[in-house]
């Protein structure tokens, strides 16, 4: 189990992890969201000992995580910290970039090992190829084989998935997380896209300048987002002022995803269209209500600009989704 307790770490007098406390259980996939500069990088960092504490302390298995100042070689031999830029070696193949990191004993089992982590990133053709010769988002394919190939008991991965398009990234996911699972390797990873969270992850830690603001599950998060921040983690969420809704007696705002409002000619709310952007199986609309609050709702069809409309909602979900400003 990892354990990180009251974690306080400064770069230059500037505080950038405050008082972070978590857990991560055995063999779990536990994932670090939050807005740009909000500390990710720089709590996988001081998990992996690359860091020194100003307060607080990290366990691995009850073994303290020492910073660079008590180690000689900064880093926990039973982790792996895969970082946003890569350290392959341009001038060999994929294939001895990741053979390296394997037992050089039994070559069969080696090589069979090697066809198994090329078979995980998608990369059995290129496996003769010098990396020099790779794009960006391959390159970081090469560098998780790598990390795997090391057998880490805790992996930490800072935002594994960026430089790759959207076409791989979902088999690419799919299969590094499977791969995960079924060698019980703990697994905590930074990330700004939710579909790593929702799909991937058993906890989510949230962090918002250099705090922890939520740890829960991203079922509990998604469902009930506690506040703003949260919510628009996600996708983009309607932010509604309560007094819009008949059902609500209390002051604060309302905040439902635009997938959970309907256009029907019964609907409670009436709004005048802005403007329809395309996405695909939806058009995705920017209305405007009452008090020029905006308001966002997906159509099956391309509505005319300021043209109303009459939106529902769900009524049942109001009290839960109302929070304080
Ligand atoms: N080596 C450093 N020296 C000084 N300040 C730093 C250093 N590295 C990061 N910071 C600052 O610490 C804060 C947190 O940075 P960090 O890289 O942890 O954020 P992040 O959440 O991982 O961001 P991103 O999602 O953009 O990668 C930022 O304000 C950043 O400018």
């Amino acid at each position: 189990m990892l354990k990180v307790n009251q974690v306080l770490f400064a770069y230059q007098n500037k505080a950038t992890l405050q008082n972070i406390q978590f857990s991560v259980k055995k063999g779990s996939h536990t994932c670090i969201i939050g807005e740009s500069g909000c500390g990710k990088s720089t709590l996988l960092k001081a998990v992996y000992g690359l860091l020194d504490l100003e307060e607080g302390s990290i366990y691995w298995n009850n073994e303290q995580v020492l910073g660079p100042a008590f180690n000689l070689v900064p880093g926990h031999p039973k982790m792996k910290y895969l970082a946003q830029e890569d350290h392959l070696m341009p001038y060999t193949t994929v294939s001895e970039n990741i053979q390296k990191y394997l037992s050089r004993q039994y070559s069969e089992k080696s090589k069979q090992r090697t066809e198994e982590l090329l078979e995980v990133i998608d990369m059995l053709h290129f496996a003769k190829t010098k990396v020099k010769n790779l794009s960006g988002g391959q390159k970081q394919r090469v560098a998780l084989a790598q990390v795997l190939a090391r057998e880490p008991e805790l992996l930490l991965l800072d935002e594994p998935f960026n430089f790759i398009d959207n076409f791989r990234k979902n088999k690419l996911r799919r299969n590094i997380f499977n791969y995960l699972k079924k060698q019980k390797i703990t697994c905590l990873f930074a990330t700004h896209d939710s579909t790593d969270m929702l799909g991937f992850a058993d906890q989510a830690l949230v962090m918002k300048n250099g705090e922890l603001i939520a740890n829960n599950t991203p079922e509990q998060l998604y469902n009930l987002p506690p506040n703003q921040y949260i919510a628009s983690l996600f996708k983009e969420v309607n932010v509604l002022k309560a007094e819009l809704f008949e059902e609500l007696t209390k002051e604060g705002i309302v905040l439902l995803y635009p997938s959970e409002l309907k256009i029907h000619e019964e609907g409670k709310l009436t709004v005048k269209v802005k403007k329809c952007y395309f996405n695909g199986d939806h058009y995705f609309v920017e209305t405007i209500c009452k008090n020029n609050q905006l308001l966002y709702v997906n159509s099956k069809e391309e509505l005319p600009t300021s043209s109303s409309i009459k939106i529902s909602y769900p009524e049942d979900l109001l009290e839960k989704r109302l929070v304080q400003n």
